[in-house]
């Protein structure tokens, strides 16, 4: 679906190094890497946001529509929940079934001030999939959310991931209990600047500890 060749990112000074590798339909990737490490530059450089990186650097991009959650939740403040869904196409029957679908069910007419930080964020995340994200980008979701709303966020977007078999996802998080949850696929950015230090298929959460212990270590082998 996406073809990645990224040559490299510096703010001042490099951040991103090469980066190559694919996005496939269906691929469930948890994007894992040290605070700082460029994770957000990545992602921002997938959703052709970053004008620096050359739009051929990700090869697909114009047949892929994407949706992407980022770290706030960045609805218009003054409009309701209803109004921006159907401000990114929605229509009126779309927008209440995806307000449905991440349980804001009943809060249609509330502006996002007047959410809790979880239920913005759900929010935020139906106004993703009502572009009919054929990539849906995860910047941290559970990020500053008590551990309860953690846990129903995670199911449901593990949930919607099941509906939406042929959406790729992309999603950052801090916590690799999350990759097992949530992912097929983990990708591990490290380094100055960074690379992909580990680009496959995820086991378990074990697994996944076991593998990022190594890849922590300073000897640890570059992909
Ligand atoms: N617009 C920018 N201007 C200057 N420096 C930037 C900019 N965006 C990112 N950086 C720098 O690039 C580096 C990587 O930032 P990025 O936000 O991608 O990291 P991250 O891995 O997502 O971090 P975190 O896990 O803490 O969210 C940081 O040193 C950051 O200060």
């Amino acid at each position: 679906m996406l073809e990645l060749s990224i040559k490299g990112r510096s703010f001042g000074q490099p951040v991103l190094g090469e980066v190559f590798t694919s996005v496939e339909r269906g691929d469930r990737i948890c994007l894992l890497g040290p605070s700082g490490v460029g994770k957000t530059t990545l992602l921002n450089a997938i959703a052709g946001l970053d004008t620096s990186i050359p739009a051929d650097a990700v090869t697909g991009r114009d047949q892929v529509r994407v949706g992407y959650l980022f770290q706030e939740h960045r609805l218009l403040p003054w409009r309701s929940l209803l109004a921006n869904l159907k401000l990114v196409g929605a229509t009126e029957q779309d927008a209440t079934r995806l307000l449905s679908e991440v349980g804001l069910t009943g809060y249609e007419a509330y502006l996002p001030d007047q959410l809790s930080l979880g239920m913005a964020r759900r929010a935020a995340l139906a106004r993703c999939l009502a572009v009919k994200p054929d990539l849906l980008l995860l910047d941290e979701p559970f990020a500053s959310l008590d551990p309860v709303m953690a846990k129903d966020l995670k199911m449901l977007i593990s949930g919607l991931m099941d509906n939406y078999p042929d959406m790729a996802m992309i999603c950052v998080t801090h916590d690799s209990q999350d990759a097992s949850t949530l992912a097929n696929r983990l990708w591990y950015l490290d380094g100055k600047p960074a690379t992909l230090k580990w680009d496959d298929a995820i086991g378990d959460s074990f697994v996944v500890d076991g593998l990022l212990a190594k890849l922590r270590e300073p000897e640890a082998a570059v992909i």
